[in-house]
């Protein structure tokens, strides 16, 4: 048990510090407890409740028992306290940064920059949550008038990944809050800290018992409550953000209940440089959308494709600017890289710049494992930049998921575009060109859920965040997030004709 956040934290609340789960408005210890490793040491950062089926079992319970008096909450009543939450999370920005620093590694500025990215939704949702519309149609029978109700679909579960513990939760909670539906979350079990400050927050915010309900568990016993998650009839509804192997998995269980489902999966983003592009603008495009979490994000640009009239010029001043990025914990100030979240994503970060020099690219910064001046342990990799890369190269094909750059070269557009569709993988994609008339053609050509368009930083509460082919099903953002928990109910009046 970790009664006491660590002195080095410098937590102003204390209170945010929790090791127990959360659910039915109490913090529970459960059976066992599981260790939460920090990323920059490899050191024990707590010890966190690890909770089995039965607890799993009186989530599903304690939601569905706050449901009715949930949903019947009027629109207003859930947007003031969504609003109160996002007050309450924007207050506690300092402290939620340093435990998501301390648990996922990324740098501060960084995890306070998700704070207010993940508050973003909380916010727009508590505005959403009085928008939501139904419909009157005009009937071709005078006898009759057709009425289209959106209601809450029920109680939804929410499994989300580490690499955003605070925004990959808010993203999913505060739509489903907003729409009347009680939640269970699953956050990953090295994120634990940063979901269950966020139930302390909400608990403050005066969100009633079993409307915000959090399960903790290590990476077995995470398997075991999705099962149960998956399982029952009465969980109407899940969201899951995370790989996409496990996204197959958690889809597979759900049809037997034929759940109502949101994924948002893997990526692997191409970025298309042509040769009218802004040079210095691209390069600030590629740095954003590529080292942003030590390139642990879904919608990193996963492989580069430059034009070749530019490449040279591109790849030198690339790896000019990766080079310069500070690397080191992610608590230190100025550090702009964290570590990689453990030794087996610093394992495949390595492999892959491996494969890619045993086939012939050439190293042009990076590619080696770095150790922070003053600082002992971690798992932390070197900002990379590889160029004359092939598709032959594991890292064009496979999610590296870590600070490495590899970069391609073509000839024409349509090569460009085909090359960039040649995945199974849609999430995001980047392009770059001051041609108004290949903006189009591009953006239209791209099989992706969201398009970069001389940007490389895309997500915003205000959009639709999703992918296709194997990246997903659904939007997050937006008022589409809305929809994915409500359903729509046809009311067909009859013998109106008096
Ligand atoms: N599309 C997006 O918005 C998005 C966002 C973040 C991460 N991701 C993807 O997630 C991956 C990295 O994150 P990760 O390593 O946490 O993903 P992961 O799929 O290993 O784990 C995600 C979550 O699923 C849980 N989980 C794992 N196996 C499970 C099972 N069999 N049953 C029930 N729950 C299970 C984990 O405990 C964790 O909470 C990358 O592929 C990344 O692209 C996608
Ligand atoms: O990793 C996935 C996240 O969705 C990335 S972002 O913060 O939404 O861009």
């Amino acid at each position: 048990m970790s009664p006491t956040p660590p002195p080095d934290l410098q937590l102003a609340d204390a209170g945010l510090w929790r090791c127990n789960a959360f659910l039915a408005g109490a913090w529970q210890a459960g059976t066992g407890r599981f260790t939460v490793h920090a990323p920059a040491s490899g050191e024990t950062l707590a010890e966190v409740a690890a909770l089995g089926e039965a607890e799993a079992q009186a989530a599903i319970a304690a939601a569905e028992a706050a449901w009715p008096a949930w949903r019947a909450q009027t629109a207003k009543a859930r947007a003031a306290l969504l609003q109160r939450w996002f007050l309450l999370i924007t207050a506690a920005t300092e402290d939620l940064a340093r435990l998501m620093s301390a648990e996922q590694g990324k740098p501060l500025a960084e995890a306070r920059a998700e704070v207010g990215y993940g508050a973003s939704f909380v916010e727009w949702f508590a505005e959403e949550a009085r928008r939501v519309h139904g419909e009157t149609i005009p009937a071709t029978d005078p006898s009759k008038r057709i009425l289209v109700l959106k209601q809450p679909i029920g109680v939804c579960a929410a499994i989300t990944p580490w690499n955003f513990p605070l925004a990959m939760i808010t993203r999913k909670v505060a739509p489903a809050l907003a729409a009347g539906c009680p939640v269970i979350i699953k956050p990953a079990e090295q994120t634990p800290l940063t979901a269950l400050a966020l139930a302390e927050l909400a608990q403050r915010a005066g969100f009633p018992p079993g409307v915000l309900n959090v399960l903790t568990a290590d990476g077995p016993g995470s398997i075991a409550l999705g099962r149960v998650l998956c399982a029952s009839p009465a969980v109407r509804h899940l969201s899951f953000t995370g790989s996409t192997e496990v996204g197959r998995i958690l889809a597979a269980q759900c049809a037997p209940t034929v759940k109502k489902l949101a994924l948002e999966l893997g990526g692997n983003a191409p970025f298309l440089v042509f040769d009218d592009a802004d040079l210095e603008a691209a390069v600030e495009g590629a740095l954003a959308a590529k080292y942003r979490n030590a390139g642990q994000t879904c919608v990193c640009a996963n492989r580069f494709y430059v034009q070749d009239g530019i490449y040279e010029a591109f790849v030198q001043r690339l790896a000019e600017k990766a080079a310069a990025l500070r690397v080191g914990p992610g608590t230190r100030e100025g550090v702009q890289q964290g570590p990689l979240i453990d030794a087996a994503a610093l394992a495949k970060v390595e492999s892959h710049v491996a494969d890619a020099l045993a086939g012939g690219a050439r190293l042009l910064t990076g590619g080696r494992r770095v150790q922070p001046a003053d600082h002992a342990g971690g798992h932390f990799y070197a900002p990379t930049v590889l160029a004359d890369v092939t598709p032959a190269m594991r890292c064009t094909r496979e999610e590296t998921f870590g600070p490495v750059a590899p970069v391609l070269r073509f000839h024409t557009e349509a090569e460009a575009l085909a090359a960039a569709n040649a995945s199974e993988f849609g999430l995001a994609a980047y392009v770059y060109t001051r041609d108004i008339g290949r903006v189009m053609r591009v953006s239209e050509g791209l099989e992706s859920g969201i398009v970069g368009v001389n940007t490389g930083i895309i997500s915003t509460a205000e959009a639709p965040f999703g992918g296709v082919k194997q990246s997903g099903l659904g939007r997050e953002g937006s008022h589409h997030g809305l929809d994915e928990y409500l359903e729509m109910k046809y009311v067909c009046l009859g013998g109106l004709d008096g």
